[in-house]
């Protein structure tokens, strides 16, 4: 569904996303994991159209969608929640999810937005509210259900744990396993390799804005070079 061949990118000094290729087939959750600095929102920003790559492809069932503006890509299908989620802090709950709807039709619109609010009755209980009185991990949400608002058939997730307790980290990873399960295909960048490697499908690794590791998920978490470099402690000195 998401073919990424090649890709390359960067701040206009020496590229940091250096010839990354990857795929995510049709209701699959697939994660890039890798340490601080290692290039996995470069990786999101390229092909979300927010930086432009300075080489490689990007094909979206089949269109060339590498390169468009952003909000091209959008309309294609592929939708991004941010790093650090991005709401607008003075605007209200609802004004922040409208945004994610710019350019939709009015009753496509309509309806998205009952479908938010259904999926998250904590934006609906709060939609008038300024969005930066927002909890950090409804402020997540707010950022998950604002991509849906764009009625995405791809959602590229940036770090979606960063900054949350472990028990809210849990809920946004069990949300985004229901919306895998009613079929959204998912790229997720993630630090927290174990988190999401637990809900990926298949996993490759990013180090130094290179590809250095893939393959399915539940092997990358047991891969002693995974274990020593992102996870800190094997699971089974945790069972210990
Ligand atoms: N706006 C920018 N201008 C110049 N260099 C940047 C910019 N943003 C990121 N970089 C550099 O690109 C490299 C990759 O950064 P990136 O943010 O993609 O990594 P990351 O894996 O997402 O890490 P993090 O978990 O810290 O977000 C780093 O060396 C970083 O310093």
């Amino acid at each position: 569904m998401l073919e990424i061949a090649g890709l390359s990118s960067g701040y206009g000094g020496p590229a940091v996303l250096k010839d990354v290729s990857l795929h995510v087939g049709a209701g699959e959750i697939v994660t890039v994991v890798g340490a601080n600095g290692a290039g996995k929102t470069t990786l999101l920003n390229a092909v979300a159209g927010l930086l432009r790559p300075s080489g490689g492809t990007v094909r979206l069932d089949g269109a060339a969608i590498g390169g468009r503006p952003a909000e091209r890509i959008v309309r294609a299908g592929l939708s991004l929640v941010p790093e650090g989620r991005q709401v607008v802090a003075p605007l209200s709950v609802e004004e922040n999810l409208l945004v994610g709807a710019y350019g939709r039709k009015r009753g496509d619109v309509k309806e998205t937005l009952a479908a938010v609010y259904n999926r998250f009755p904590r934006l609906k209980e709060r939609r008038r509210q300024p969005a930066g009185l927002l909890s950090g991990g409804e402020q997540q949400m707010l950022a998950i259900g604002r991509a849906l608002m764009a009625g995405p058939r791809v959602l590229l997730l940036d770090e979606p744990s960063m900054g949350l307790a472990p028990l809210i980290v849990s809920e946004i990873f069990t949300l985004l396993r229901e919306l895998n399960q009613q079929g959204l295909t998912m790229l997720l960048v993630e630090q927290n390799a174990r988190k999401a490697l637990a809900l990926a499908k298949r996993g490759y690794v990013l180090d130094g804005g290179r590809i250095v590791l893939e393959g399915p998920a539940e092997e990358l978490a047991k891969s002693p070079a995974i274990v020593d470099a992102y996870l800190g402690v094997a699971p089974t000195e945790f069972a210990a």
